[in-house]
């Protein structure tokens, strides 16, 4: 029972480090943009090559009809985000597209696994920096292969706070992001920072570099692996209210501990954000 999805996660690991050097190869060449909501959100053939290539790989290991999946691509081509009890691959195939494709060196393949829409495994594939995050629920969180902890900073003004600022550019919500920054900026905190990618700004949580990470229009395959990268790192998960962390919500705050999640949260400036599982 304790090596339930063992198999599954180091599998899973293959394919994320595979993907991961598709999208090094495809870096070095010409690189054809689109976009998808806005004139910001970018997107790549290779996003939809690596997507298809993952979700092709797991499907041929563990079987069509047993396992669903959500990938981002897939979900904006207009396949559903339909989250049920099923066994569920969360994919991201290319976290930071816009990143990837000016070059900016941290992109990352995402991929978790949930039962019951409990998160049981997720790998981060830093695939430029060649760092493999993973962690599998009550197994701890490594990189590579050397354990990974969140750091043991309580005191808010000795903290590196990550946060990132979206793609939706309508005044109110950048005025509102950039007011919670500010806010947190004066408390003081030792820095902001932002990786460009939601999964690995995760991973530099779970590892200790920052104390935590925080945003609201994140989506559920850009987190679903750092969910749990960071939970097994000894982090903790909240929703942007202080409430519980729901995975389709499109709000997170991932922190080190509950004394600087709460801190943050009073800073937090909350807009709303359509959540991932909402019929359309
Ligand atoms: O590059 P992507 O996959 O669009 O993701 C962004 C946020 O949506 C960075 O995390
Ligand atoms: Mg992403």
């Amino acid at each position: 029972m304790c090596d339930q999805w063992k198999e599954e996660f180091e599998y899973a690991v293959q394919v994320a480090r595979a993907a991961g050097a598709v999208i090094r190869k495809a870096g070095e060449c010409e690189i054809k943009v689109q976009t998808k909501s806005c004139a910001v959100d970018l997107v790549t053939q290779t996003d939809d090559r690596v997507e298809k290539i993952i979700i092709g790989s797991l499907k041929e290991q563990f079987g069509e009809g047993t396992h669903c999946f959500i990938g981002e691509e897939s979900v904006s081509k207009g396949k559903p985000c339909v989250f049920t009890d099923k066994p569920t691959w969360i994919i991201d195939p290319v976290d930071g597209t816009t990143n990837f494709v000016h070059g900016f060196p941290f992109v990352a393949v995402s991929i978790a696994f949930a039962v019951n829409k409990k998160l049981e495994f997720g790998v981060v594939y830093s695939c430029i920096e060649d760092k493999m995050y993973k962690a599998r629920k009550g197994h701890g969180a490594f990189c590579d292969d050397e354990q990974i902890q969140v750091s043991d900073v309580k005191d808010i003004n000795k903290s590196i706070i990550i946060s990132e600022h979206g793609t939706d550019r309508s005044p109110e919500k950048v005025s509102k992001i950039f007011s919670t920054m500010q806010k947190i900026l004066r408390i003081p905190v030792h820095g902001l920072r932002g990786s460009g990618t939601a999964a690995t700004n995760m991973c530099l949580v779970a590892c200790g570099a920052s104390e935590a990470f925080f945003e609201i229009g994140i989506h559920c395959w850009d987190i679903a692996a750092g969910v749990v990268i960071v939970r097994e790192a000894g982090g903790i998960l909240l929703d942007v209210d202080g409430g519980e962390f729901d995975l389709m919500s499109r709000r997170m705050v991932s922190a080190n501990n509950k004394t600087i999640a709460d801190r943050i949260i009073k800073e937090i400036e909350i807009f709303e954000v359509v959540r991932d599982d909402a019929e359309i």
